[in-house]
């Protein structure tokens, strides 16, 4: 599903943020990436939806060759793969419902299907009540309950999260844990970044650590490790 050969990256300032690195990730996994501040896990994730290239190395995502890629492929590639943020990126002006319609993918699909669509999968995310809502009428739980409500519309193959639970309170990240277990559980591969120490040691999952670029540990059902 995910796969990296021989990866480096250095930004055009001369940080070196992967260096080096080998990867295999498996349909229907849930992967946990960890490491300390500056490890390069969002570097990692950013290789993942082709926010950035690798100065060297290949990156394969459902066979597709992101490194290839041209950018007019991009888009296309970003319906595939559902992408969620610690700080939510909703559209402040755009309602839930026009949040979620506005990405979904629309190829001849009459209104009344695309209105289904986007409540079925409000109503996944438990916001089915909320749709008229515009983001800043709702608490910071909610609101990412819609960015992963945008990011699975298309049915995604893969879920790329980069501190998805960074700006919630513990209770509230426990609620975007389980529908994160859901989405995996209908077959969605789901690489997360965190710095969550305790959703890590409680969910047992594959851990990815990663230190100064590199894979320093990479465990089937692993914790969280090192101290921070
Ligand atoms: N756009 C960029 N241009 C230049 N350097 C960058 C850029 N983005 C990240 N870096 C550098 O690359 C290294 C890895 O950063 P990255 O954001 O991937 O780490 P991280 O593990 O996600 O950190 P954190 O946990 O603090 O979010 C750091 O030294 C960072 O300063």
């Amino acid at each position: 599903m995910i796969e990296m050969r021989d990866i480096w990256k250095t930004y055009p300032n001369g940080v070196m943020a992967i260096n080096g690195m080998n990867l295999s990730v498996d349909k229907g996994e849930f992967v946990y990436v960890v490491g300390p501040s500056g490890a390069g896990k969002s570097t990692f994730i950013k290789l993942i939806y082709r926010e950035e290239k690798p100065t060297k190395g290949k990156v394969y995502v459902d066979k597709k060759d992101l490194s290839s890629m041209k950018e007019k492929h991009v888009p296309y590639l970003r319906r595939s793969i559902g992408v969620v943020f610690q700080d939510f990126k909703l559209l402040p002006s755009l309602s839930v419902f026009e949040n979620v319609s506005f990405a979904l993918e629309v190829i001849e699909e009459d209104t009344a299907k695309i209105r289904q669509r986007v409540m079925r999968t409000l109503e996944t995310v438990q916001l089915k009540n909320k749709a008229r809502f515009k983001p800043h009428e709702l608490s910071g739980g909610e609101q990412q309950r819609v960015a992963i409500a945008r990011a699975i519309v298309n049915n995604p193959s893969v879920l790329i999260a980069d501190e998805p639970t960074g700006n919630l309170d513990p209770e509230t990240s426990w609620e975007i844990m389980n529908i994160l277990e859901e989405v995996n559980a209908h077959g969605t591969t789901i690489v997360m970044a965190t710095h969550n120490r305790e959703i890590v040691n409680t969910m047992r999952k594959r851990v990815i650590a990663i230190d100064g670029g590199r894979i320093a540990r990479d465990e089937i059902r692993g914790d969280y490790g090192y101290e921070s």
